[in-house]
């Protein structure tokens, strides 16, 4: 009788190779996802997702659209971008991060009404919900490189997206750098884990070290968006080229 041999501890993204894996995944994590992010990064993710809506060209009035939004952070930051007169779609497939996301949304809006402009659709990137030629822009933070399949996702982000409009896609950079990519791994084996261990959260940190193995340089996100039918795409280096940012135009 065949038996499936558990894989080694080393092969962490491997055992949440499906997305359902990753969907209860990020449901476990949520409650201290935010935390986290602001404690191994001393708030620095803040910058980057702004750099990231900037380079997205939202603007006031538009409707734009927040892929794999989790918590909500490019949601809140797009939706001061774009003001009352304008509409932020964010969408997960995570029920806890969307829940942390709307509970986040009722707070800020008590002393901004502006958050309001946020409506929250539990969602698959890879079957967006949303016809052709929707969004005037588009952003997916931390989210493509967890996204089994990325062609398809890049697909459905550039079909809903309008003619001349763009994408941002902020994530780790997978370095050509052998220090950089040395020093990513160091930093989660011996700071994040360790500390992330105290929730029992080991194994899903783990797997956040080996994504960034398995997913995509640079120039290999640029060619995928090109594929997907992008017209331009420009992949950026930030943060010492431990993060990138890339942006495309559709
Ligand atoms: C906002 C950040 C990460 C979001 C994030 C993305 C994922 O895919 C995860 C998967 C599984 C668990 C958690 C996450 C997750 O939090 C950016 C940094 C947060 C990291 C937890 C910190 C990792 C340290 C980095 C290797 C180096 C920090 C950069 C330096 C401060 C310039
Ligand atoms: C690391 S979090 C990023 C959240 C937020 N964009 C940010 O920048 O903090 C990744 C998010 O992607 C979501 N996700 C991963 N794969 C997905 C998919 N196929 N469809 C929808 N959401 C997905 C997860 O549920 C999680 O909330």
């Amino acid at each position: 009788m065949a038996t499936h041999q558990r894989r080694p501890e080393s092969e962490a993204a491997a055992t949440h190779e499906g997305a359902a894996e990753r969907q209860e995944l990020f449901n476990r994590i949520a409650p201290i996802y935010d935390k986290m992010n602001d404690v191994f990064t001393l708030g620095m993710h803040r910058l980057w997702k702004r750099w990231s809506i900037s380079w997205s060209g939202a603007k006031k009035g538009d409707k734009v659209l927040d892929v794999c939004c989790g918590s909500g952070d490019l949601s809140f930051l797009l939706s001061q971008k774009v003001g009352v007169s304008g509409k932020v779609i964010a969408l997960d497939f995570s029920k806890e991060q969307l829940q942390i996301a709307a509970s986040r949304q009722r707070e800020r809006s008590k002393s901004n009404p502006c958050y309001k402009n946020i409506e929250w659709f539990e969602g698959d990137a890879v079957n967006l919900p949303f016809p052709d030629s929707t969004f005037d822009a588009a952003t997916i933070g931390y989210g493509l490189r967890n996204v089994v399949d990325r062609k398809k996702a890049l697909d459905q982000m550039h079909r809903v997206l309008k003619p001349g409009a763009k994408l941002s896609v902020l994530d780790f950079n997978k370095s050509t750098s052998r220090l950089t990519s040395t020093l990513q791994d160091w930093m989660i084996d011996y700071i994040v884990v360790p500390v992330v261990s105290w929730y029992g959260l080991t194994s899903e940190y783990r797997y956040l070290k080996n994504s960034i193995k398995e997913y995509l340089t640079g120039a290999e996100l640029e060619k995928l968006a090109l594929e997907a039918g992008f017209s331009e795409a420009k992949h950026y280096e930030i943060a010492g080229g431990f993060m990138g940012n890339l942006v495309a135009k559709r």
